[in-house]
């Protein structure tokens, strides 16, 4: 068994002052200059410009001078163990693209490859500032494994494609619910699970049934790819009369807390129907540009209520599992295609990566800002550099400015999985080296 964690110089401090840092708490207002955070396990108990006073005894002490604290970044739509096949084909058409490039590949993948490229991942989005993600894949025990010695956040579903016969149909579906039952509240509650047919023009209706069925049963969410291209949507109305969104609707998904992936071809009714049943959205907007899918009508779905979320979607399709770019992309390419300079400003996008990511994950109440109560789930960036000056607006230098590169610190529900730009749980060396080599053994094999 690969192993990517580091032998770990256990300093479990439980307790932890920052003191004298600029604070995005991303829950309204301007930042905190010069305030002062304290956590005690894997909560923040204070934030203010107030000194904690008596709070602080017996805190271990950091220094928040240079440093912009803001909630770490949740990616609400991915698939880890895709960074193996990064760069291996780019600039293709979706369906071409999944059917005659990555699936063929992926049908060789083990648990040991998806083990390999879920750890490169879990290196990548950590050094971004990503510290909760959602993964759709195959082999999925590999991946909260991952999870669970990294020290990430992740809301995990056993992804299944029903081109297959009935019987591989229930295996997978048997597996799906299995993985639930294993993983879900697992690493000290980090890990969640959802339940996650792969699309519905890869899952024939009656499998979708019975993935809504045991998504009740377990009392779970759903998560799935919906409307990402034209073309799926057409050949929807050809197969089953209707649209994605009410095909899904009459099969009962979103009787279930739902996050739907792209969601990039919707008409008005379709806009409502997703505000009226309370679905989320993973916006990918990187993938949908590189795959020429479309563009999604965030402002619209925004206008609407709908929650909109950022998703990097897989490292074959971005191709990095930057947060931060998905972010500026979102505050850039709405005012391109609407000419509308105030579409998605850049605090609302910047809070689709934080605030509106919790929402969509159903963890509004413990991640996404940073308050009193909330888990401690926190990035520090060097905002001591050229592109954070002067020191006009941080909120804009952030977005229009700044990008993942910038993070220095991030701690996961209170313990520190970056220092210094480094994991502190993983072995970014060996993790790195073991990908190249398993890409190699996957491509040469073909
Ligand atoms: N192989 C699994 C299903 C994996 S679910 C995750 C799937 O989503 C695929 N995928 C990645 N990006 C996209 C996208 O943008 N749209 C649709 N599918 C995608 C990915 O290649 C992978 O096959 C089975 O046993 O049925
Ligand atoms: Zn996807």
């Amino acid at each position: 068994m690969l192993i990517i964690w580091k032998r770990m110089r256990i300093t479990m401090t439980t307790k932890w002052w920052i003191e004298g840092g600029t604070f995005l708490t991303m829950d309204d207002g301007q930042p905190i200059v010069n305030g002062h955070l304290v956590v005690e396990g894997s909560r923040i108990v204070y934030l203010a410009e107030a000194h904690p006073g008596a709070l602080a005894d017996g805190a271990e002490r950091i220094s928040g001078s240079g440093l912009l604290f803001m909630p770490g970044l949740i990616n609400t739509h991915g698939h880890a163990a895709m960074t193996l096949l990064r760069g291996y084909a780019d600039d293709m058409v979706l369906q071409d693209w999944l059917q005659n490039k990555i699936w063929p590949l992926e049908a060789r993948f083990t648990a040991e490859d998806v083990r390999a490229g879920a750890a490169l991942a879990a290196v990548e989005m950590l050094k971004r500032g990503t510290t909760a993600f959602v993964d759709m894949y195959d082999h999925m025990d590999e991946v909260a494994q991952v999870v669970e010695q990294a020290g990430l956040r992740g809301v995990l579903a056993r992804g299944v494609i029903g081109l297959c016969s009935e019987a591989e149909q229930r295996a997978k579906l048997e597996d799906a619910i299995r993985f639930a039952r294993d993983w879900h509240g697992k690493a000290d509650g980090r890990i969640r699970v959802m339940m996650s047919p792969h699309a519905p023009y890869t899952c024939p209706p009656a499998f979708i049934e019975q993935f809504v069925q045991a998504a009740h049963d377990l009392d779970l969410p759903m998560h799935t790819h919906m409307s990402e291209t034209a073309a799926e949507v057409e050949q929807n109305v050809r197969d089953y009369g209707v649209r994605p969104v009410e095909h899904l609707d009459r099969l009962g998904m979103f009787s279930r807390p739902t996050l739907v992936a792209h969601a990039v071809h919707l008409n008005d009714d379709e806009i409502a129907l997703l505000a009226e049943r309370g679905v989320a959205v993973s916006h990918n907007p990187a993938s949908n540009l590189k795959l020429a899918s479309g563009v999604a009508r965030v402002p619209d779905m925004l206008r609407a209520g709908v929650t909109v979320s950022l998703g990097t979607d897989g490292a074959a399709s971005n191709n990095n599992l930057d947060v931060f770019d998905e972010i500026r992309l979102t505050a850039l390419i709405h005012k391109g295609v609407s000419g509308d300079p105030t579409a998605v400003p850049a605090y609302e996008a910047l809070k689709l990566g934080t605030v509106y990511g919790a929402k969509a994950i159903w963890q509004s109440d413990e991640i996404g800002s940073l308050k009193p109560g909330m888990r401690a789930d926190i990035v520090a960036l060097d905002i001591d550099q050229p592109h954070y000056y002067p020191r006009t607006d941080l909120i804009s230098h952030l977005v229009y400015a700044g990008n993942g590169r910038d993070v220095k610190h991030v701690w996961v529900d209170g313990v520190q999985v970056v220092r210094n730009r480094t994991c502190t749980r993983l072995d970014e060396e060996r993790i790195a080296a073991e990908a190249a080599a398993r890409f190699e053994r996957l491509s040469s094999a073909t």
